[in-house]
This record gives C-alpha cells, structure tokens and sequence, in this order.
C-alpha cells in the first residue's frame, strides 16, 4: 500500500462503530511514516476525527495534524453543518446565494456553469445525497487546487454504508442527468430562439453546450477516480458479529455492482490469543469464531485478503497509539 508515488485514494466503509474512523486515521499515519504526503478526509458529522486525533480538526478546512514531525494533514467536512448554511443561504437570499455557499465548499465551478445555464434550480431543492455531493466537491478541489498537488495518499473514513453508496453512485445520476440536459437543449434549441434564450443568456448555444460538456466531464473524472482499480481502493471494516458479516457481505455486493475495486476485508476487534481465557472470553471467542468463518464462506466476502486487527485493551486516541495500531494492523 505504501509503495509508489502516484496518488492513491484509500476508503475505509463498513457498519456504524466497528472502527472506520481509528483504521482510517491509522492508516494516514502509517502512510505519512512511510514519508507520504497524506491527507485524511472524514465526512463524519461526529467530529470523530478529531476525536480520534485527539486536536481539534473541524471547520472543513485543511490542518495539520500537530504534534507530529509529520507530512500529515486531515479534513473533517461536518455535513449537517454544510447542509444548514445552505438552507439559511437559499432561505435568506431566494437562492441567488447558492452559489456563494457553493464556491465555498469548492463546488463554485459546478454552480458556476449551471446557473448561468439557468440550470440553477437543480440545486436550489438539496437532493438527498448532498453531504456525499459535499465529499465529491472535494475529491474535485482535490483535483484541481495545487495545494492538494502534494497529497500521494488520500485516505476516507467513508460515512456508514447507505450513504457510500449513494455517494458512489451521484456522479452517476448526475451524469445522466446532464445527459438529458443536453440532450433536450438540443432539442430546444433547434426549434426556437426564444427558449433557446432561457438556456443560453447571451451565450451562443455552442458555447453553452461546451459548459455542459465540461461539466460532465469534472463529473466523469470523480466518477473514474471512484472505479479506478490503480488509484482507488475501498477497503471494507467489519467485525467479527454474525450481523457485521451479513452487512458486509451486503456492502460488497453492491460495490461489486457499482464497478468499485475492494480487495481487502479488515475483520477489526478480534480477541487477541490468550491461554487463560475466563468463561465469558470463551464464549466471545467461539462467537468471534464462528463469524470469521462465516466470511470464509461467504460468496462476496471469500476471495477478499483478510486483514485481522485485535481488539486492544485501551482506547487508540492521539497519534502515539494511531502508530501503534496502525504497525499492528497495516503491514
Ligand atoms: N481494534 C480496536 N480495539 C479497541 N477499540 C477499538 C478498536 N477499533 C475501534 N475501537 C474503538 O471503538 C469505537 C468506535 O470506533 P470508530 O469511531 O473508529 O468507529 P467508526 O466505524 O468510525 O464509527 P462511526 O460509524 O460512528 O463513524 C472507538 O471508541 C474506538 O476507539
């Protein structure tokens, strides 16, 4: 994982609380150990990474995480927090200030190009994946601003299940639905100049159909990145429950679907080797046991390497113990 400089995208997903967040910080660490420029990016609105880095990470912004003689930086985009200003902006200025509140969270170039287009309505109703469109929005900053030129390694603590999923499959719809833009202002603007007016402002329709276009291109080049097999890797946490299996198995099927590249299942909070288990451990570790089992078998989750992290006996928070798991887990 360490190896090359090319940039390499990390997504960690799996069930609430089975340690997205810990694997996810520990991973950057072990990558900016390894000499990485790497950032860790969370949409989580729990402030988790700051939690788990013990300093105060929020505010959506890039920060150095302290402390550390480290190229290591994190981002905490709190969604909820995202969504309310959006709200309060459309509320107050009747829409016209969405695209300041876009701009501000690098999504401008988008907003940009679709009111001018007179397109702007598609954003005025806030779809319901819009804490992914926020993760997206910067997966593209990170694409085109150069202070993010540096980063070789990218690590998500992707938000639970149903949400990755819709935030893999938005550039998707988004695309179709420039598509069908596209193609009904083609429509348009062969039959009257009157409505071809409406979509263009000024603009001849040429120039207005290249926005478009290079709109959907920003948008394909998230969507390459997500199903790219060199730069991307989603890795699945679980842990060792019947249920976490099943979720898991579940997860990667539809990631299968979606065309996204796992190779890897982290089986996190396994009882380490003991030879004086008590009679509760016993029974734990039979449990445990049978669920590992379980992911041998299963049709989604059996070709997948499996990476098993222990359940360690204090709380991993600060740099210091995200080293020490990450040695433990990461090699
Ligand atoms: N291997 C482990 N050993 C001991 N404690 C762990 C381990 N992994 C995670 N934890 C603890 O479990 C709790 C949940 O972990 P974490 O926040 O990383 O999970 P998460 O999947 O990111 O949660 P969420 O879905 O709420 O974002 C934390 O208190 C963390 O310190």
């Amino acid at each position: 994982m360490i190896k090359g400089t090319a940039r390499k995208y990390y997504m960690l997903g799996g069930k609430g609380g089975v340690g997205k967040t810990s694997l996810a910080a520990s991973l950057a660490v072990k990558f900016a150990n390894s000499g990485h420029p790497t950032l860790v990016v969370s949409t989580d609105p729990a402030h988790s990474l700051s939690d788990s880095f013990a300093q105060d990470l929020a505010g959506g912004t890039l920060m150095p995480v302290e402390g550390v003689d480290l190229p290591l930086y994190a981002m905490e985009i709190n969604p909820e927090q995202a969504r309310e200003e959006f709200r309060a902006t459309t509320q107050k200025e009747g829409g016209s200030g969405v695209k300041d509140f876009m701009d501000s969270v690098g999504l401008g170039g988008w907003v940009g190009q679709l009111s001018e287009l007179k397109l702007g309505e598609l954003l005025d109703t806030p779809p319901p994946g819009l804490d992914e469109a926020m993760a997206i929005s910067k997966v593209v900053q990170f694409m085109q601003a150069p202070e993010y030129d540096k980063f070789s390694r990218i690590v998500f603590d992707t938000a639970p299940t149903g949400h990755t999923l819709r935030l893999l499959s938005l550039p998707d719809f988004l695309d179709a639905s420039i598509g069908k833009i596209l193609k009904l202002k083609q429509k348009i603007s062969q039959a009257t100049s009157a409505i071809k007016s409406a979509f263009g402002q000024g603009d001849g329709p040429d120039k207005a159909t290249d926005k478009l276009e290079a709109l959907k291109e920003k948008m394909i080049m998230v969507r390459e990145i997500f199903r790219d097999k060199e730069a991307t890797e989603f890795i699945i946490v679980t842990i060792p429950t019947v249920m976490a299996v099943n979720e898991s198995s579940r997860l990667q099927q539809s990631l299968q679907k979606e065309g996204v590249p796992v190779k890897r299942l982290i089986i996190n909070e396994i009882l380490p080797p003991s030879s004086s288990d008590c009679k509760f451990c016993a029974i734990k570790r039979k449990d445990q046991k049978r669920a590992m089992d379980m992911v041998a078998q299963d049709p989604n989750l059996r070709a997948l390497q499996v990476i098993e992290s222990p359940l360690f006996d204090l709380e991993i928070r600060g740099v210091p113990a995200l080293k020490f798991m990450g040695d433990i887990v990461w090699h």
